[in-house]
């Protein structure tokens, strides 16, 4: 059978890197990429929206959906419960289209055991100092939850390694381009690669 699935697209990187801008301004261009809205605890922020941004849960709520196995990964950041709906991820790429995920590394790993076909982007701050910038000039966290966050960057980056490619967010619109650019070329392997399996089973049957 060839394989008609869609391409599962995992994006990480520290917080306040850049990753919601970037995902946000690649999805205005990108026509069939479907975003997987997470499961969170934490609290909804000004300017988010429930069933756009996340689906906010109560500690209770998440609970139950780990129990129940609804989760393709979850973990916890800073305090928070934060997971990916299994079924509508599996549905979405049984239907044939691709599937963006924007999650942090512990979870991205998880996801790797299960779907290590995956194409896993990990985007990069230009530096540190511009990385805890952007964290301060948005101006959501406190400055205990920056520092926090600023930790959790640390042993994020330790992770890189484990990601097919790394992007960094200079600016935004160059990075945008080069995701869109692993997103074609990885659809152009798979495609060859079907092409190859399609013409494997025609010789067979001569
Ligand atoms: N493992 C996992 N991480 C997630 C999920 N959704 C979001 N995250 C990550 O959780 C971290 C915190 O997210 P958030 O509180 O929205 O902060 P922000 O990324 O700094 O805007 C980020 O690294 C997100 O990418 C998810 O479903 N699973
Ligand atoms: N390439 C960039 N250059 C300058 N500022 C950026 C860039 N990308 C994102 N930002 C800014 O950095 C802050 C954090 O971006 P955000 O998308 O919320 O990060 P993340 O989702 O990774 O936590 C925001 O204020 C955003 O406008």
């Amino acid at each position: 059978m060839i394989d008609e699935k869609g391409i599962l697209f995992i994006l990480s990187g520290p917080s306040g890197v850049g990753k919601g801008t970037v995902r946000r301004e690649l999805f205005e261009k990108a026509n069939d990429l479907k975003y997987s809205i997470s499961m969170t605890t934490r609290e909804k922020r000004a300017g988010e929206t429930e069933g756009i941004d996340y689906f906010y849960k109560s500690k209770e709520e998440f609970e139950t959906l780990i129990e129940e196995k609804q989760l393709l990964e979850y973990a916890q950041f800073v305090n928070n419960y934060y997971g990916t709906p299994r079924k509508y991820v599996e549905d979405t790429l049984a239907d044939g289209h691709d599937v963006f995920l924007e999650i942090e590394v512990q979870g991205a790993m998880q996801v790797k055991e299960n779907f290590p076909e995956g194409v896993f982007i990990f985007l990069f701050p230009p530096s540190l100092e511009e990385l805890k910038n952007r964290i301060v000039s948005r101006g959501t966290e406190s400055k205990e939850l920056v520092l926090q966050r600023l930790r959790e960057a640390r042993k994020e980056i330790e992770m890189m390694d484990a990601y097919n490619y790394v992007v960094v967010n200079d600016h935004v619109d160059s990075a945008v381009s080069k995701i869109q650019s692993i997103i074609q070329s990885e659809h152009c392997k798979r495609d060859r690669i079907a092409k190859q399996y399609k013409q494997l089973l025609e010789d067979e049957m001569k």
